[in-house]
């Protein structure tokens, strides 16, 4: 099975005018194992959209490098490192899928010629591109859309599309740079519970962030929390709420749980500290 592991990597930014260079990211070791399901939280500015881009391919590492499973790499190769890297990936791919805060859908094309696009640009034929497209349609409880153009979507619904589109390359994970962050309040928790079952259906690695500490504690099998100034990993909790809420189906439940209220206040406490002592916005 194939983990995605971060080797001692750092970003470092090129000063804005002039200015003094930004170090986004220090020294970050970590791994995402298969079917982890990873939060990422964190004041401003301290580098979980860097690190996202980093795993999806769009930007490089200035040390360090990153390997998916045994033998692919990217970033910097470094010859001793134990492992066979004979396979290198240059920048983003079929095997990390991406969803954004705004999804780039097409005004022009309909559901579901929107979720087949990325196929559509790699060749894939009509059939199999509407079959696949319409498999996670399906999925994520669009399958009575597949006609409607996406602009008579609602925001959760063009999300929806958005969640399809990036599971049609049957990626092996999935990164999601604040995905519910604009929708409002009820649909972020219908999305979150669609994003759980996602995730339970299709195993997929995933690699989630957030601002809201809630959403964070309920979605993560894993959270980190990220501390600015620079960029670092500063705690790593391994959590179940998920699991609790794939068995029971009882959201509200389980965000009433004494344990899960003891540690929204153990994250609060940890995010606040960090604001305090760097004077970041939340
Ligand atoms: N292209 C860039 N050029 C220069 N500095 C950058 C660039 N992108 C990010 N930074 C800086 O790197 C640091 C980390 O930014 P990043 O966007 O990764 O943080 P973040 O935790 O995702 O922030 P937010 O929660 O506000 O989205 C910040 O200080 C930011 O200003």
């Amino acid at each position: 099975m194939s983990r995605l592991q971060i080797h001692d990597v750092s970003v470092r930014y090129p000063g804005m005018n002039g200015g003094d260079t930004v170090t986004a990211l220090s020294g970050i070791n970590f791994q995402i194992e298969p079917g982890e399901f990873v939060v990422a939280l964190g004041a401003s500015g301290c580098g979980k959209t860097t690190l996202l881009n980093l795993m999806a391919g769009f930007i490089q590492p200035s040390d360090g490098y990153l390997t998916l499973g045994d033998s692919q790499v990217f970033g910097l190769p470094r010859v001793a490192v134990g492992v066979e890297l004979n396979d290198q990936i240059t920048g983003p791919g079929k095997e990390r899928g991406v969803v954004f805060q705004k999804h780039a859908l097409l005004p022009w094309l309909n559901v579901l010629e929107n979720t087949a696009f990325g196929l559509k640009l790699q060749g894939v034929g009509l059939k199999e591109r509407h079959a696949r497209a319409s498999e996670y349609l399906k999925l994520v409880g669009l399958e009575d859309f597949h006609k409607h153009p996406v602009y008579q979507l609602s925001g959760g619904m063009q999300q929806r599309v958005g969640i399809a589109r990036a599971l049609t390359n049957d990626p092996r994970m999935l990164l999601l740079d604040e995905p519910l962050g604009a929708l409002d309040a009820l649909t972020r928790e219908v999305l979150q519970e669609l994003l759980l079952e996602v995730w339970q259906q299709t195993q997929k690695m995933m690699f989630f962030i957030t601002h809201s500490v809630e959403e964070a504690l309920f979605m993560a099998s894993r959270l980190i929390i990220m501390s600015p100034r620079p960029g670092r990993i500063t705690h790593d909790f391994s959590l179940d709420f998920n699991k609790v809420f794939l068995d029971t189906r009882d959201a509200r439940k389980v965000k009433s749980m004494p344990e899960f209220i003891a540690m929204r206040e153990k994250v609060l406490g940890i995010i606040h500290g960090d604001e305090a002592v760097n004077g970041g916005a939340h």
